[in-house]
């Protein structure tokens, strides 16, 4: 029987039951679609999205990610088409990341300043076939350190913060000389915000946007993303004495004051899903574009539930992201851009 059928005239639908007395009956407003879209409070549109991809050199065009099914690595070619399909879809932004080749990694992570490196090459590409479309590059050291600590580490195993950031400033300039549109910094180190931006001024890049990943938790779900930048088996230890501990709330708003502060655009909570209360806090107390990282352990959550039957799996990406414009986001970090921007334009 379809819903329709459903629709009986009150006074039949109604007979022996005993009423309750409702002036208010929230279900009213619920009673079909034309309703429900009329009093939806918040909407997911592809202006919201802003798409990771995962970059590689080497003659394969993709190679899959086992943890992270649906999400390939692809070649600085292949990046080009996905922003070609970012632009076609009307994706705003692409925030690339590497995997970099484990004989170019060294303990303070030198390749990261390399003019010519992989994301340097992504960027000009990119760049230049493509230019209307965003790219956010990633600022940290973890994906070219032999460690795989974001930062610079001693040999009694502390993260450097005043040596990383000077290596992160180098790292920048890099990145915007390649064209780079604005830096995302999730490194966690202090100070690196100010240290960047004045680095970028020094140097004309005065447009050059800065996307703080301000409050980033050591968490356990970028455990996929490890796997894709191939840091999951080299890394030492663990993040937790500079990114933040899941525990804590405040101390969220103060990384995000100081950010700000030192002069971010736009500032971000990591991960995503887990970590809603922080996106509202965030939002309701400094009113700046806040955006979340759905990130990969979330991303592989969903699909891989999906994949397994237990979900269903467009269901669950749109009421995970729904779920992020509700808490106050602007924007989100989403693996399935794509896929939900694809949905929408059908939809439109
Ligand atoms: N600078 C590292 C970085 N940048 C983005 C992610 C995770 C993104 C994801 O899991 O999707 C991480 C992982 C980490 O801190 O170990
Ligand atoms: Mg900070």
């Amino acid at each position: 029987m379809t819903l329709r059928a459903l629709h009986k005239p009150a006074a039949e639908a109604s007979s022996t039951a005993s009423k309750l007395d409702l002036a208010t009956r929230l279900r009213r407003n619920r009673k079909s679609e034309w309703s429900r879209r009329l009093v939806r409070e918040t909407v997911l549109t592809t202006n919201d999205l802003i798409w990771p991809i995962f970059l590689v050199d080497g003659s394969e065009p993709r190679t899959p990610i086992a943890t992270m099914p649906g999400v390939d690595r692809v070649s600085i070619d292949e990046a080009v088409r996905e922003a070609e399909k970012a632009a076609r879809l009307g994706i705003p932004a692409l925030a690339p990341f590497p995997y970099v080749d484990p004989a170019l990694r060294d303990p303070v992570g030198s390749e990261a300043e390399n003019h010519r490196n992989l994301m340097c090459r992504a960027i000009r590409a990119i760049k230049a076939a493509v230019p209307e479309v965003g790219l956010i590059t990633d600022a940290a050291l973890d994906p070219y350190t032999s460690h795989g600590h974001d930062g610079v580490l001693t040999e009694c195993g502390r993260v450097l913060n005043d040596e990383t950031v000077a290596i992160l400033c180098r790292q920048a300039l890099a990145l915007a000389e390649a064209g780079a549109d604005c830096i995302a910094p999730s490194d966690m180190m202090d100070g690196r915000i100010g240290a960047i931006r004045a680095a970028l001024d020094a140097r004309g890049f005065t447009d050059v946007q800065i996307m703080s990943y301000a409050a980033k938790y050591a968490s356990a779900f970028y455990g996929p993303f490890r796997d894709a930048i191939g840091t999951r088996k080299t890394l030492i230890g663990d993040k937790r004495t500079y990114q933040m501990d899941p525990a804590n709330s405040d101390e969220a708003l103060r990384e995000v004051e100081i950010d700000l502060a030192e002069g971010a655009d736009m500032v971000m909570v990591k991960p995503g899903m887990p970590y809603l209360d922080i996106c509202r806090r965030v939002k309701d107390t400094f009113g700046v574009p806040t955006f979340a990282y759905q990130v990969s352990g979330e991303y592989a959550m969903i699909e891989m539930a999906a994949r397994a039957g237990a979900i269903d799996g467009e269901r669950a990406m749109l009421e995970s992201l729904i779920a992020f414009k509700r808490a106050g986001c602007d924007g989100i970090l989403t693996y399935f851009a794509p896929r939900v921007a694809g949905l929408l334009s059908v939809a439109a």
